[in-house]
Parts: C-alpha cells; structure tokens; sequence
C-alpha cells in the first residue's frame, strides 16, 4: 500500500470578546500518495488554518484542542513533518522568501532543513530547479526574490518542496495569484510531479475548476466541517451537500460548457 498522510480529529479554536470560538472543528482527512486530494469550501471556512494545523505552525490567536496527524499510522509532531514530510506551496509565494536570500541560499536553507545537505547540493538544486521548469538554473540561483516573477516564485517554491523530497505537499490555492496561463502551468507541473515521484497532494482551493482539472478525490468544507467527500467525478455529477451544490452550481454558471454528463 501506497504512503497516507492522516488527519484525525483536528479541532482549532481562537478567542473572541472572550469567549472560545471553534474554527475547525473535528476534521478527518487522508491524503494518499500518488495523487491530489482537494480541500474546497467557501472563503472562510477554514482551509488555510487547516493546512496550517496539520503542520502546527498555527498564527497567534489560534490554538489546536484535539487531532493527530500521521504518516503511514505513526503520528508525527508538527517538527517533524514540516519540510521532512510534507513541504507546502502557498498562495502569496512572494511572502514565503526571504527578501535578502538568493535563490540558491533559499535551496541550501531546504536542504539543510531536511537533513540532505551534501557534496552534491548544488547539483541536486541545479535538477530540481531544472524539473520545475525554470529555464537557465543557474542564473536563477543567483537571483533574489524581488528580480523574480510571481509564476517563477511559484515554481522556485516547487522546486524547493522536491529538494525536500518530502512525500506529501500541502499546496494553498497554489494558483490564485497567477494569470490563466500560468495557472495551467503549476497545474501541470503538480501533475507531472504526482506521477513522477507519487507525490501524495493536499490542495487547497476554493476554485472548482482547479478540482475538475486536478483531484482525484475532494473533501467540501463548511464552517470549519468537512460536510462531503468522495471522487471528483461523483462531486461534479451528484453533489448531494447543500454547500457542494452552490460550489459546482457556481462553477458551472461561470464555464457552462464545463457540465460533466
Ligand atoms: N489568526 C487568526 N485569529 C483568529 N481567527 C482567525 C485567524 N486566522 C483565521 N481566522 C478565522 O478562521 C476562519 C477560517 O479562516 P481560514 O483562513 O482558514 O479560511 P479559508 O477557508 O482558508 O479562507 P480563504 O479561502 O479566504 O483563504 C475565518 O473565520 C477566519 O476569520
């Protein structure tokens, strides 16, 4: 059997005007290895702080009351999994990096972070950066973030998660931030990486055309709920949560000729 990232049980609360208030409350989830398991739901319902509790690295203001996350069955502390196990991709690239670091100290920093600095550092870099398709590596290398565009961050972020050869990606609305094009781009890149190394995907969206194009199998959020799960043909076909249907219905308004017999 093939890798499983597992979450169980998460529950994620903050305070306001004093009282408890549950933002993620009691999520179960599994990603499998060699494929793309959609998060979708409605801004707001807790998507971003999910990927984020999965990893424990949680902003100020929110704690984590309950879950466990696993890996093959083991649970695994957040230190353990962040950058090791599952490396993330995130909306706004250009916050992920470091304003004073090249690219290619950004690599290192990976590396190092993932126990797999060696010798051959620099040429593992070079492949990987190559694989996610940035033309001329080497010149990249040297580049800082600001001589750099959003999609080529993007991919520098990708190449990063391979140089972790971490098993699992959480990807955060991966596309948001970029044009029609390029968005088909990272896409396709997630894809050639899931078939090529057996990638297990967790991407987070709220775009059911990026569900349509990219997931196997989809989980429906709701106020902090997951309120429906089950393969991506069957959501599109026969949603049967209220808050399934409005995502699908609201697509397929935008992209009719989308409608899936
Ligand atoms: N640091 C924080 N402190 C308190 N509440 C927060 C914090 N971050 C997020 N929230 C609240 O938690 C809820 C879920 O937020 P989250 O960012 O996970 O939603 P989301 O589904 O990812 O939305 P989007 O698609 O807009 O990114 C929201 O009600 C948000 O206001």
């Amino acid at each position: 059997m093939g890798r499983m990232l597992t979450i169980e049980g998460l529950r994620l609360a903050t305070r306001r005007h004093g009282a408890p208030v549950e933002l993620v409350r009691g999520l179960d989830l599994s990603v499998s290895a060699g494929a793309v398991t959609a998060l979708v739901g409605a801004s707001g319902c807790g998507k971003s702080l999910t990927c984020l509790g999965i990893q424990d690295c949680l902003p100020s203001g929110v704690t984590r009351l309950a879950g466990r996350v696993a890996v093959d069955g083991q649970v695994k502390a957040g230190l353990e999994l962040r950058g090791r196990l599952v490396a993330t991709v995130m909306q706004n690239p250009r916050s992920a990096f470091n304003p004073v670091l090249s690219m290619r100290a950004h690599a290192l920093e990976t590396l190092k972070a993932a126990g797999r600095q060696g010798p051959d550092s620099d040429k593992r870099i070079l492949a990987a950066f190559a694989e996610a398709g940035l033309d001329e590596p080497a010149r990249i290398l040297a580049l800082y973030p600001f001589q750099m565009s959003g999609g080529m961050l993007q991919r520098v972020m990708i190449a990063l998660a391979l140089l972790s050869e971490a098993p699992f990606l959480i990807a955060d609305e991966p596309t948001t931030d970029l044009d029609l094009v390029l968005q088909a781009h990272v896409l396709d890149l997630i894809e050639r990486l899931v078939a090529r190394h057996g990638l297990g995907v967790l991407l987070i969206t709220h775009d059911m055309g990026v569900v349509a194009r990219a997931a196997r199998t989809v989980a429906v959020m709701e106020s902090g709920q997951i309120v429906e799960r089950g393969d991506v043909h069957d959501i599109f076909t026969e949603p049967r949560h209220a808050a399934t249907q409005a995502l699908v219905a609201a697509h397929l308004a935008l992209y009719p000729e989308e409608q899936v017999a």
